[in-house]
């Protein structure tokens, strides 16, 4: 769970080389690093620049005299800062530098850089390399800084895939200006099954305490109760639930989109990028800022012994909260799918709705109302009234300052928290569009049946927190709203008597939860108290501290 020191070197440095190398280049490296002979991290975030990497200082210059690149970072704020893996660990690293070839600035571009020495591991001359101390969490890996003085690499090292330098330094470009950026919108693509994997590793731990834990009493005389039976927990804990299964599906389909993406660009064919990246980046932002709050929200489901380390969902917290800033900050990349939601509504304007993707279609259909009474399909074209809606309000005003003559880049700052709630309620449409499918596709009737109330109660719970914009228009009365409170209650109940096994069915052992609260044989009570006992701090019954502070302090007269 803290990750560990190689977790970078198999979820970007081993990717970066497979979708940004030739394979004449893999011949001599892939192997190695697939052998672990070599470790690799992937290095591109600078002290002074994480998001904007158009301003990442570190430089690749090509010295055509030599047929080398010359790495540098020419100030403090150019080192390479937070790559994993990076400070002790790896020997490699595919390192992302503005690449410079007869003076022309060519754009970040990646490069198999070595770093120490594969025998003695120590770090080679002209290079800076350390670790950058302890972090929230994640504290298994070695984040870590790394600097060059004017560090020599040969030409053939820079990844050379889809764009190469000549010897004599004519660049070739590639079909797509951001196709270097792949090693990201491959970890993007993955973060949904990954974060929907740490909500529900919290949620293993607290639903399974909720049996155990007894407290008060729902009717008076009876025993007390298993907290798990008070409503106001369902609702903290069983929509979380539907999310971690309807993150895993959107994932899947990510995770397939990308593996297509990867096969199409080898045959030239870029048309999928602009989609894949602008619904990654919308749905790692909405699932790590939605798995966080399940996670917490699960934390305090477990009462005070959820604060303890024992419950361990603070780990789980501590790392899956990372993944809001690693990346690609949760609001920069929610802007990036505003750019292609914006687009989308100056295509429809301008009256080519037929050229939409798949994804984007709804923004040009207008629909007037919806009987949610008869299922699930109308509380699609819910979610998609209200994504519309916003996606225009935005749009619009976006467009508006445009036209009164304001520049680009600040009408756009003044707009962007309208932007980032349109691309939000998208993303949010897109989850619930895959969630529906992916049950519709379930062959086995009785897991169907679990999975159908697990989507009901995800609809519903979903359309009540984004109310207001259904109510802004008039879309939604009150009383349809009346009815989907009671749908989300009346699934909470029917979910109850499954909602163990729907936790079990993920089937976390006990090692990999590490929490006393969420132990499978439900021994939680016992296990605490050894596990309090094991505490350092009762290694002995006096501590050292008593002779050398309290005592002093006891018995001074002052
Ligand atoms: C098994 C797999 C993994 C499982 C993971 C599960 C979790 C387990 C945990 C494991 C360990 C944890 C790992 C942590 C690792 C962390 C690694 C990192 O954080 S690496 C560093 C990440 N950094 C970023 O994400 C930086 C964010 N910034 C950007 O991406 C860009 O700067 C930007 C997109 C914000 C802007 O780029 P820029 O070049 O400046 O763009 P322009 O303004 O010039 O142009 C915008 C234009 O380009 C299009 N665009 C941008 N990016 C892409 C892309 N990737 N693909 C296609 N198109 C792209 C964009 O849409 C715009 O198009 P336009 O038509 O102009 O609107
Ligand atoms: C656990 C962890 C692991 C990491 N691993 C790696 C790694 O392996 N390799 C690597 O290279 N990097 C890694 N990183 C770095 C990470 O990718 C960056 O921190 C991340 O992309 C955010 O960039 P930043 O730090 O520059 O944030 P900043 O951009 O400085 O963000 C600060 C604030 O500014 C806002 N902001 C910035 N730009 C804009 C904008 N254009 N519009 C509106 N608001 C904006 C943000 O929303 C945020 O609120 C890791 C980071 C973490 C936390």
């Amino acid at each position: 769970m803290e990750g560990h020191p190689l977790a970078l070197h198999d979820v970007m440095f081993i990717p970066a080389l497979v979708a940004q190398a030739s394979d004449e280049q893999n011949k001599k490296w892939l192997r190695r690093a697939q052998r672990r002979e070599i470790v690799g991290c992937y290095a591109q975030t600078e002290l002074g620049h994480g998001s904007n990497l158009r301003k990442l200082e570190t430089t690749a210059t090509y010295d055509v005299s030599t047929q080398e690149f010359v790495l540098h970072t020419p100030q403090i704020t150019s080192l390479k800062w937070w790559p994993g893996g990076l400070g002790k660990s790896s020997n490699y690293a595919v390192v992302v530098a503005n690449m410079i070839v007869k003076e022309k600035h060519l754009g970040p571009h990646s490069f198999l850089v070595q770093l120490r020495d594969e025998i003695t591991h120590q770090s080679l001359k002209g290079i800076t390399v350390g670790d950058i101390g302890p972090k929230l969490s994640f504290n298994a890996i070695d984040n870590g800084f790394l600097g060059f003085d004017n560090y020599r690499i040969p030409r053939t090292n820079l990844l050379m895939r889809h764009s190469r330098v000549e010897p004599d330094g004519t660049y070739v470009k590639p079909p797509h200006a951001k196709i270097n950026y792949s090693a990201m919108v491959r970890v993007r693509s993955h973060m949904a099954t990954g974060q929907g994997n740490f909500l529900a590793q919290a949620l293993t731990i607290a639903v399974r305490y909720s049996t155990v834990r007894r407290q008060g009493f729902i009717e008076s005389g009876e025993q007390e109760v298993k907290v798990l039976d008070y409503q106001t927990q369902q609702h903290r804990l069983f929509p979380s639930i539907a999310k971690a299964y309807a993150f895993t599906f959107a994932g899947y389909e990510t995770i397939r989109l990308y593996e297509q993406l990867l096969k199409e660009v080898d045959t030239g064919n870029v048309s999928l990028m602009a989609d894949l990246h602008a619904l990654t980046s919308g749905l790692k932002s909405v699932v790590t800022h939605q798995t966080a709050q399940g996670i917490e929200q699960a934390r305090m489901a477990c009462g005070g012994h959820g604060y303890s380390q024992a419950s361990y969902i603070s780990e789980i917290f501590g790392v899956a909260v990372g993944g809001c800033t690693y990346e690609g900050e949760n609001m920069v990349m929610l802007l990036q799918l505003a750019r292609y939601l914006v687009k989308s509504v100056e295509q429809i304007k301008a009256g080519e709705s037929g050229k939409l993707g798949p994804l984007v279609a709804y923004l040009a259909v207008k629909v007037d109302g919806v009987d949610l009474e008869k299922g699930v399909e109308e509380y699609m074209k819910a979610f998609q009234h209200v994504s519309r809606l916003q996606t225009w309000k935005a749009s619009e005003k976006f467009l508006k300052l445009l036209k009164s003559g304001e520049k680009r880049e600040v009408a756009w700052n003044k707009s962007s928290v309208e932007l980032t709630r349109a691309s939000r309620l998208h993303t949010r449409l897109y989850i619930a569009e895959t969630f529906k499918r992916s049950v519709q596709e379930v062959a086995d009737p009785r897991l169907k049946e679990v999975l159908t109330d697990l989507l009901h109660l995800h609809v519903n719970y979903e359309l009540l927190d984004m109310a207001t914009y259904a109510l802004e228009d008039g879309f939604l009365s009150s009383s349809q709203l009346d009815y989907v409170r009671d749908q989300l209650y009346f699934y909470l109940a029917k979910i109850r008597p499954n909602a163990v096994s729907l936790v079990d069915s993920w089937e976390f052992s006990d090692m990999q939860l590490r929490s006393v609260l969420g132990r499978r044989d439900g021994n939680v009570y016992e296990n605490l108290v050894a596990w309090a006992k094991a505490s350092p701090l009762n290694k002995t019954d006096v501590l050292p501290s008593v002779e050398k502070y309290l005592k002093p302090m006891m018995n001074s007269k002052l």
